[in-house]
């Protein structure tokens, strides 16, 4: 492509041009002294996101320059702003020197994404920030691979395109890479599906090259990361979409860090059929980690996480949204939950919690450590945590299966922790470059330039009593600053007593500040002693942060390891303040919930009134699969069915549940149908939104799935929302056999059990008492007996006369319905399409057997064929109208 011709503007805006070309889709924040610049279209954009002033200044290519800028002090709130607004930035630094001769060097230093986030400052503490590669393959196949930086796990996984959102959905990236040739409709598809990231913002698409692509250097790239020959010992050879995704990843990451991701050890392929299925509604309408409104509380996560790190935090939501219908590893939480919160004594989660307190976060700080960014305080902190570390081990010693596993990862690296205390010192300063990092006693040569420094003092006290005693004044001072370096100040009325060796240096209002040839040598050495440590100081570190890359995969076990004894705890904590109790998984498909709560209303009903929650019992399983529930508005439908999904999801992690007994079988997804707002931006109505899930349900969903179902066929006229709801509520029962929890407020719905064996009627129970209705959300055996729409609204505030009108038209509808009482069978099977006769051609042709005709006789059969057709049609046009 032919280098744009940027000569007519001026030598500096040549220079950002430049520079810009590389990074068209990224604001680029061009270094100015102290500020941080932004011109152009990147100003506009840049303003109205950052909310700042846009001004235009001087003149570029005869052209005002619009602009805005930055404080640099404060660059990260601005950058933390951006970025979860989905923008990445490219800051572009000074570099060299000011040679007075055009302007000074530049370089764009660090490009900072949201999916490739390091920085503690701009992460948010219990989400990853996640960075994923789509790539579109042939057949409909497309390939994915996705990494959080400060992780050491990259994860690949191929699937169909029509299985893309699920994926994307459970991925749940910050940013998405993209080929660049990546065909329009398919780009416009994923933004329709109007994906955010974990904080809530946009996930960001972010073309690359299309060449980046390339299945053959992910492959290669991946073995050496992981320094192996071939994929095979992670089943990840033969996925050359995925591949493709991970050589477009790779190049990204490494692009925006500057270098290598050595810290990258360990290789997943996520298979669809490993996980349980949680896809986005029900992510969404479980309220699994954010509500409804988009709020981060009161949210299953939001109840479940009272871990004492970040850490913590962040494994148990990964936990939670990655459930896996392998239930070996949840067996193991459970049962090393059930040690922590009944052991006695050192193994308690109590005790292991008050170790775990304030413990720093060793994963980002061991990810930053391979990177080469880490800083010096947090060097200190994961000092501390190894200590802690080690403490922690001691806790659980002697105990066995996963808690046994855990203390043997929890061990410190042999060196690491000495090293560290020998190389840093107790608190050292916050940046490198400002010096005050190494340890005393690290360095000879360093202690040696300290100590010229530290002598600086000693050295002017002696020169200014020797001074004073020489020259006769009285109140000479020596002195340092920082500007003009070492001086001897003579206030007015001395000045005719300064020696002739003084040479002036500054005037001030009252004094003179002199410099003498003796002073000048000691500046010349200290000054020179202070550059030379600053550089031995950085040096130093550099060395130690390349001493500790050995250390990274033993401390990136120990941060996987303290995360999961944290979370393990949490769990022990839960179970016994909420009075959760451990579920047994079985073999054979049920679910069987004894007293089940809603963990989540139960919490808050305790928060927020004295009312108990009312357990409810469910009981499913092959013979009875299916519940219709009904009963009135506000009964508690909706509760009792998200309860058992959350009972399920909870149980299917290795977490105690909120029930007094839970047997579970197989589960491989949780569906759900719950509500529906306008998807007005896809131009889909509630009612296209309802059936494009329901749709999605039934052909999802198998015999060992859980699907909830809260009042399908609302979204249309009652006839036809009826239809389609015993339409759906069939298949699911006959055809899909799924487990199913299915409210509604048809009526004649509760029919349906009646020809249909494994369902049965249940309803939420209420009650009333002189004209008002009190809920008891008890679930009870049978159809419920009315609906109390009309009292739920008098409860809502309903004026009078429109609870009047009500109450008449409603008598007057009951009438006419049982005087028509004509009933059309809902659930009798749809009659069978006619069977067209076969035609004479037809008929012809299924008396002949290809295989036992020679030559001759097929020819003739052809021609036999021919002619019964030509006469077929003949007829058919003698019987034909003529218009
Ligand atoms: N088992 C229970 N114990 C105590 N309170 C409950 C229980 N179930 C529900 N509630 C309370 O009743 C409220 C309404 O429950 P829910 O939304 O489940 O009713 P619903 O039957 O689905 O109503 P609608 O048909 O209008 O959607 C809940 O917010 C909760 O406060």
């Amino acid at each position: 492509m032919p280098k744009p011709d940027f000569s007519a503007h001026t030598p500096m805006m040549q220079q950002y041009l430049t520079l810009k070309v590389d990074f068209p889709d990224t604001l680029v924040f061009y270094r100015m002294g102290d500020f941080y610049e932004l011109f152009y279209a990147d100003a506009e954009r840049a303003a109205a996101l950052m909310d700042i002033t846009l001004t235009r200044r001087g003149q570029s290519a005869g052209e005002p320059v619009t602009m805005c800028g930055i404080p640099f002090h404060a660059v990260e709130s601005y950058l933390a702003k951006l970025i979860r607004l989905g923008e990445s930035v490219a800051i572009c630094e000074q570099v060299g020197e000011v040679t007075g001769k055009g302007p000074v060097e530049r370089k764009v230093v660090r490009v900072v994404t949201p999916g490739t986030l390091t920085d503690t400052a701009l992460l948010a503490d219990k989400t990853e920030s996640v960075l994923a590669a789509f790539y579109p393959g042939p057949r409909q196949r497309c390939g994915l691979a996705w990494l959080a930086l400060t992780q050491s796990e990259l994860q690949l996984a191929e699937c169909s395109m029509d299985e893309l959102p699920g994926w994307l959905a459970r991925i749940g990236p910050a940013e998405l890479l993209l080929p660049a040739d990546v065909p329009d409709a398919l780009e416009a598809r994923i933004r329709s599906l109007r994906l955010t990231t974990p904080q809530g913002g946009p996930l960001a698409l972010s073309l690359r090259p299309a060449w980046q692509f390339d299945g053959a250097l992910g492959q290669r790239k991946l073995c050496e990361h992981l320094h192996v020959a071939s994929l095979s010992a992670w089943h990840a050879e033969g996925l050359p979409q995925a591949h493709a995704a991970a050589s477009a990843l790779l190049a990204f990451a490494e692009h925006t860090q500057g270098q290598a991701l050595s810290h990258l050890q360990a290789l997943r392929v996520a298979r669809s059929d490993a996980a349980i299925d949680l896809p986005l509604s029900t992510r969404r309408n479980l309220e699994l980690v954010q509500t409804l409104r988009g709020e981060d509380s009161p949210t299953l996560f939001s109840l479940l996480d009272t871990c004492m790190t970040s850490m913590g935090s962040r494994l148990l939501k990964r936990w939670l949204l990655e459930p896996q219908r392998d239930r070996s590893e949840a067996h193991a939480r459970l049962l090393a939950t059930a040690v922590l919160r009944d052991a006695p004594g050192a193994g308690h989660y109590a005790k292991l919690r008050g170790q775990l307190k304030g413990t720093s976060d060793v994963e980002r700080i061991t990810a930053r450590t391979a990177l080469g960014q880490v800083r010096p305080r947090e060097l200190v902190a994961l000092q501390l945590a190894l200590q802690r570390a080690g403490l922690l081990a001691d806790s659980i010693d002697g105990l066995t299966g996963l808690l046994a596993h855990i203390r043997q990862d929890l061990q410190p690296p042999p060196d690491c922790a000495a090293l560290l205390a020998a190389a840093i010192l107790e608190e050292p300063a916050a940046l490198v470059r400002d010096g005050g990092v190494i340890a005393t006693g690290h360095d000879a040569e360093l202690d040696e330039l300290r100590a010229i420094q530290n002598n600086c003092d000693a050295f002017l006290l002696d020169l200014e009593t020797r001074e004073r005693a020489r020259t006769g004044i009285g109140n000479l001072r020596v002195q340092f600053s920082k500007v003009h370096g070492f001086y001897i100040e003579v206030t007015q009325g001395a000045l005719d007593k300064v020696p002739a060796d003084y040479r002036r240096r500054q005037t001030l209002k009252n004094a003179e500040r002199f410099i003498t040839p003796e002073l000048k040598a000691f500046e010349d050495k200290a000054l020179s002693a202070q550059e030379r440590a600053l550089a031995r100081e950085k040096w130093l570190y550099d060395r130690l942060l390349g001493q500790l890359q050995a250390f990274v995969p033993a401390l990136s076990r120990l941060a996987q390891a303290m995360a999961a004894l944290d979370v393990l705890c949490s769990f022990a904590e839960r179970s016994l303040t909420l009075n959760w109790c451990a579920p047994q998984f079985v073999k054979e498909p049920c679910i069987e919930i004894e007293r089940g709560r809603h963990p989540v209303v139960e919490a808050r009903l305790a928060e927020t009134s004295q009312a108990a929650f009312i357990a409810n019992d469910t009981r499913l399983h092959v013979k009875q699969r299916m519940q219709i529930i009904t009963g009135p508005n506000m009964g508690g439908k909706s509760t009792y069915m998200r309860q058992v999904a959350l009972i399920v999801l909870m149980a299917s992690i290795g977490s105690h549940v909120p029930a007094s007994s839970c047997r579970l079988g197989p589960i491989d997804a949780i569906h759900t149908r719950i509500g529906a707002a306008d998807d007005l931006a896809n131009a889909q109505s509630t009612f296209m939104v309802e059936m494009t899930e329901a749709a999605q349900i039934l052909h999802g969903a198998s015999r060992h799935s859980l699907v909830l179902m809260d009042e399908i066929g609302r979204g249309t006229s009652t006839f036809d929302g009826l239809a389609l709801a015993s339409g759906i509520a069939a298949q699911l029962h006959d055809r899909t056999q799924a487990f199913t929890l299915f409210a509604t407020h048809y009526f004649e719905l509760t029919e349906f059990p009646a020809k249909h064996h494994a369902a049965q009627n249940v309803h939420v129970s209420a009650a009333e008492s002189g004209g008002d209705i009190v809920f008891l959300h008890e679930i009870q055996a049978g159809p419920a007996s009315r609906s109390y729409g009309i009292q739920v609204a008098r409860l809502a505030g309903m004026p009078a006369p429109v609870l009047h009108h009500a109450r008449h038209t409603l008598e007057a509808l009951e009438q006419q319905a049982s005087a028509s009482q004509a009933q059309i069978d809902l659930f009798a099977p749809p009659p069978a399409a006619a069977v067209a006769e076969p035609s004479p051609v037809e008929s012809a042709l299924a008396g002949i057997d290809p295989d036992a005709l020679t030559p001759r006789e097929a020819l003739d059969a052809l021609y036999r064929l021919k002619n019964i057709a030509r006469r077929e049609q003949a007829t058919l046009a003698a019987n034909t109208p003529t218009p």
